[in-house]
């Protein structure tokens, strides 16, 4: 369980984390999501007790991360996956943290095989990539078998089949009653292993909740006039339909089931080239418009 209770953070006079609350489950994979800049790392550092918070507080397994006695058994972490000793062997990494954490060195080749390294466990971490260093950074997480994991891009540098592999790491990691944060500013990278979503843009809160929860209710129509736009738009005000977007194509999406569209349109005799709902409207849509351009994450001041 991760408790995050009105948290904020204040760098002078910028705002880089606003009065932010959620909660992950046991059993869940939360997909922590929000664009570059937009405070998921200050929060997932403040969690574990790495920056203090201006206000609020945050919680895993119910008490401050930093009174947790030996950590790296209870919570798995991966902050920064090049903060590792370039000179090590992967394997000599995670021997010295197994030791720490009073680890078995068994464990050591478990995750690392886990983690699709057993190969290169031998060499030079300063010679690993991005991507080995991140799925050595996943191992390190994992080594002191936690009940929590708390994950900031553990996918950036991956390749799809690493992608793919950390995916089912991650929901067999849940399944078996484990709790995940695991941030992205790519939908995409957690939207298949995710079962909630926690959105942040510029340092605040904009949504959070399972796919379903997210996306109901956003459900519409997309209607375009054979001939006359302007005139279709007229019949949708008459009854009092709001137009949502209006499309490149000249397609309209409104707010409305498309029965009540299409009998607007034939009220007013307005010929259609197209006509349908919109129950593809999915979570990237609403991601982005939640969240913004790339930039919205900057200059939260
Ligand atoms: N130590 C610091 N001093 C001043 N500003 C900071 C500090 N750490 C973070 N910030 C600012 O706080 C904001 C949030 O940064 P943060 O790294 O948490 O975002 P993020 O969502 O994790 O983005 P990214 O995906 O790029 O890491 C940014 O505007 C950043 O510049």
């Amino acid at each position: 369980m991760i408790q995050v209770e009105k948290l904020s953070k204040r760098y002078g006079d910028h705002h880089a984390v606003r009065d932010v609350s959620f909660t992950c489950a046991p059993g869940t994979v939360t997909g922590f999501l929000g664009p570059n800049g937009a405070g998921k790392s200050t929060i997932m550092r403040m969690i574990c007790g790495l920056t203090a918070p201006t206000a609020g507080r945050a919680s895993v397994l119910g008490v401050p991360y930093r009174t947790i006695p030996n950590p790296g058994r209870h919570v798995g972490v991966l902050l920064d996956a090049a903060a590792r000793h370039p000179g090590r062997s992967g394997r000599e990494t995670l021997l010295l943290a197994a030791r720490a954490q009073g680890v078995p060195d068994a464990r050591v080749d478990a995750v690392l095989d886990e983690v699709g390294l057993a190969s290169a466990a031998k060499r030079r971490v300063g010679g690993y990539s991005f991507g080995m260093r991140q799925r050595l950074g996943i191992a390190q997480a994992l080594l002191g078998d936690p009940a929590v994991l708390i994950l900031d891009e553990p996918s950036s540098g991956l390749d799809p089949e690493g992608i793919h592999q950390m995916r089912g790491l991650l929901r067999g990691f849940a399944d078996r009653g484990g709790t995940v944060l695991l941030s992205s500013h790519l939908l995409f990278e957690v939207e298949s292993v995710a079962d909630r979503f926690v959105m942040i843009a510029r340092g605040r809160l904009v949504a959070q909740g399972a796919k379903d929860e997210l996306t109901q209710g956003r459900s519409g129509a997309v209607v375009r006039a054979a001939d006359d736009p302007a005139a279709l738009r007229s019949a949708l005000a008459a009854d009092g339909l709001a137009v949502r977007e209006a499309r490149a194509d000249r397609a309209f999406v409104v707010d409305a089931e498309p029965a009540l569209v299409g009998r607007a349109a034939a009220r007013a005799g307005v010929a259609l080239a197209e006509l349908h709902g919109t129950a593809g409207v999915g979570l990237e849509e609403l991601f982005l418009s939640l969240t913004g351009s790339p930039e919205a994450g900057e200059g939260a001041r």
